[in-house]
């Protein structure tokens, strides 16, 4: 059996006295995808915190590459290989954005060149600064600064969030090519489940803290119970 990429085993996490992980499991695979769904406020983005390193960890084990590294720094786990791309975006408001693209880069298979190849508008906009973007032009920007740091395992929370149709088009489009030429690795947190599960390849629920429910995506887009069930999303009418 290889070995998984990422494996948490019964992580228990949250702030302070505030426990918002029960007992997470998991393990993601080199090169594969994991949904993470839920409802709103059920531990979705504080599982990826977690993974980073930025919360109160109680109990369980975080193991990268086999190493446990459960208490090992945030700065340490993102130059290990671990990307991170906030719900904030937290882009650089006075600098261009090439300089938010390269501030931050580490050699590997992504170079500038190739995310002005994956993303085409930030080559456009190379010389505009941060705040002179949209909010979907942030997200590609925040994807691409992560990508340049060349994780083996991307985190993105909630990437579509608030973006235009069109845009989710070309990011979702700038993911699915990601994966299929680079093989990077990524959990992704999202609410609009029909589009997170149509570029997972494997999915999870949470419900206050715990895993749910565990499948394949494309077996659990199909599992119009489940989905209402646990998110509240009634599909029946959509597909
Ligand atoms: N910095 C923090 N300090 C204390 N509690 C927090 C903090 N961040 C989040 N929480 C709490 O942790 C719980 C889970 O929040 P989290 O953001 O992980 O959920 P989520 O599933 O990502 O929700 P959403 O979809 O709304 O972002 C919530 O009750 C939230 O209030």
């Amino acid at each position: 059996m290889t070995q998984a990429l990422l494996q948490l085993k019964g992580v228990r996490a949250g702030y302070g006295d505030a426990v918002v992980l029960n007992d997470i499991s998991l393990e993601v695979a080199d090169k594969s995808s994991l949904a993470v769904l839920g409802r709103n406020g059920v531990g979705k983005s504080t599982l990826l915190l977690t993974i980073m390193g930025f919360t109160r960890m109680t109990r369980g084990q975080i193991h990268w590459h086999g190493e446990d590294i459960t208490h090992v720094a945030p700065f340490r786990r993102a130059r290990g290989g671990i990307g991170w791309v906030a719900q904030e975006r937290e882009i650089f408001p006075s600098l261009t954005v090439e300089e938010n693209l390269t501030v931050t880069a580490r050699p590997g298979h992504w170079t500038l060149e190739r995310i002005y190849d994956l993303l085409p508008r930030m080559k456009e906009r190379r010389g505009n600064k941060g705040n002179q973007l949209s909010g979907g032009e942030q997200q590609m920007l925040a994807l691409g600064r992560a990508l340049l740091t060349n994780p083996s395992l991307l985190l993105l929370d909630e990437p579509f969030e608030g973006l235009a149709p069109i845009i989710v088009e070309e990011l979702a489009a700038a993911i699915r090519r990601m994966l299929a030429e680079q093989g990077t690795a990524f959990i992704l947190v999202e609410q609009h489940a029909q589009m997170a599960l149509a570029l997972t390849e494997n999915a999870v629920v949470l419900e206050r803290g715990d895993i749910v429910h565990r499948a394949r995506s494309d077996d659990l887009w199909k599992d119009h119970a489940t989905l209402d069930r646990l998110i509240g999303l009634k599909v029946a009418e959509a597909h």
